[in-house]
């Protein structure tokens, strides 16, 4: 488990991370979410020991990261930002190192670096220095530290980042087959990353926790939740067909892509009413859908209040 309590970092008159709180318990996969500069990389460095706070505190399983660095860095995995520093080794060389710093030793020491070595499919450039790896396989070698001790707790800081579509997807899997017992905090900017791994998502914003929540509930504050959306050969004529619907809010055709979606009043189904409604005039659509609510939007609409609140 991890709790941050009024978590703070100054930079002179700059407030990088302002105040944040907040507990994680095993099994959470918890996404923290923001534009560049958010504060996320320093909350990360703060909850790893990286980075003192100039206030508040945290604690890892219990520990004080502050006044109990060595249980606390026990307890944790972390992927810094960007690759890891040893270029002049190999990843052979450099896992052996962690290894031994992590106190592994005997058959388990063998058994967890093969597994790492398995999972992230490092077999093939094990004796490569660091230096010549692509970037995703830098990253590789870099989530593959963070959780050679099998830590209860793992603060991966955008680990797809560099990554091609195929090993961001495999990274993904790996977390998610990680996730059960353990604390898994992720950054990203990337909105699609929340729906495939994680199922809390806190937004950061000019150092502040604007939102800490489920992807759903997230959703579920878009204005496109429970919208209907579709496209039609004459989207005007369909826009007609439904103009009579007493629980649609308002009908918008999409002036790129011509697809339309209607938008529900606080609370109402209306997605059987646009069936019937479009059958019964024998509008041919080609394909209808029941929006679940736009992560992007929402994000947007979040983190740019804050930017022009701040400003104020
Ligand atoms: N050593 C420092 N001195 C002064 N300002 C700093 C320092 N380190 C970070 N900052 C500032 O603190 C803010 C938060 O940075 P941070 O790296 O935590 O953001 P982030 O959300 O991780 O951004 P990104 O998504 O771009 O990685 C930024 O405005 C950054 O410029």
């Amino acid at each position: 488990m991890i709790t941050t309590t009024a978590l703070t970092k100054r930079y002179g008159d700059f407030t990088a991370v302002d105040q944040i709180s907040f507990t994680a318990e095993p099994g959470q996969v918890l996404g923290f979410l923001g534009p560049n500069g958010a504060g996320k990389s320093t909350t990360m460095k703060m909850l790893t020991g990286f980075l003192a706070p100039t206030s508040g505190r945290a604690t890892v399983c219990g520990f004080d990261v502050e006044e109990q660095p060595l249980q606390a860095k026990k307890a944790l995995g972390y992927l810094p930002e960007g690759a890891p520093s040893y270029g002049e080794m190999t990843p052979r060389g450099f896992l052996d190192f962690i290894a031994a710093l992590r106190g592994l030793s005997g058959a388990y020491r063998k058994q967890r670096l093969d597994d790492v070595i398995g999972r992230l499919q490092l077999e093939g450039v094990l004796d490569q220095s660091i230096d010549t790896l692509s970037k995703g396989f830098k990253r590789r070698v870099g989530l593959a530290q963070a959780i050679l001790h099998d830590p209860k707790v793992l603060i991966l800081d955008e680990p797809t980042d560099g990554l091609d579509p195929n090993q961001k997807h495999q990274v993904r899997e790996l977390i998610n087959a990680m996730a059960k017992d353990k604390v898994i905090v992720i950054s990203t900017h990337i909105l699609e990353e929340v729906h495939a791994v994680c199922n809390r998502a806190i937004v950061i914003a000019g150092g502040k926790l604007l939102a800490d929540a489920t992807p759903a509930e997230l959703e579920a504050r878009s204005r496109y939740h429970r919208a209907v959306s579709l496209t039609a050969e004459n989207p005007e004529q369909a826009k007609t067909a439904l103009a009579d619907i007493a629980d649609i809010a308002s009908i918008e055709i999409d002036p790129q892509d011509r697809r339309l979606t209607a938008f529900p009043k606080p609370g109402k189904a209306i997605l059987a009413a646009v069936s019937e409604a479009l059958s019964s005039r024998q509008i041919a659509v080609s394909e209808l859908q029941l929006e679940a609510g736009r992560l992007d939007e929402v994000f947007r609409s979040i983190t740019l209040a804050q930017q022009v609140e701040g400003r104020a």
